[in-house]
């Protein structure tokens, strides 16, 4: 088994804002993520699928096929967007860093499980070079 990983980019501006609670409440619990007028971030997503190598090509999966795949149906979906207002699949969720990879998981596994036998294993994603979470799909 081959656990097989392509990186994409993108960036994105967003705030952490609970709608149930008061600015002075929401600025308490996220600080300066609670800024009103938004911030930003150079968000990294890797993803890593795993698989046996066909035979015929050598590959688990065309990592040229994958990166068209998590560009088209996530990274265009929230490259240069606002992720509180433009985005439809976050709508009415906290724009946290969980919630985002959770929902990139529940768009990507699909996609790739029809375009090969090969399965997505996990999602890491980067909200700064410091702050990160891994998913594997676990509820
Ligand atoms: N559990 C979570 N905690 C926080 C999240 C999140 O998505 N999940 N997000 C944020 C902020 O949006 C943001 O990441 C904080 O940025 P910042 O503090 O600037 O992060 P840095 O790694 O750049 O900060 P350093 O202090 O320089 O390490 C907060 N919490």
């Amino acid at each position: 088994m081959i656990y097989i990983s392509r990186q994409e980019h993108f960036n994105a501006a967003h705030k952490l804002h609970n709608p149930k609670w008061s600015d002075e409440r929401n600025q308490e619990v996220f600080g300066p993520c609670a800024n009103t007028n938004w911030h930003g971030h150079n968000y990294d997503l890797i993803v890593t699928v795993k698989g046996r190598p066909d035979p015929e090509t050598g590959f688990v999966i065309d990592l040229k096929e994958l990166s068209t795949l998590i560009r088209t149906h996530v990274i265009d979906q929230v490259d240069h967007k606002n992720l509180n207002l433009d985005v439809p699949f976050m709508t009415g969720q906290l724009a946290s860093t969980e919630n985002l990879v959770v929902a990139f998981w529940k768009i990507l596994q699909p996609e790739i499980e029809a375009i090969s036998p090969a399965r997505l294993h996990s999602l890491k994603l980067y909200e700064t070079p410091r702050n990160f979470v891994e998913y594997f799909g676990e509820e």
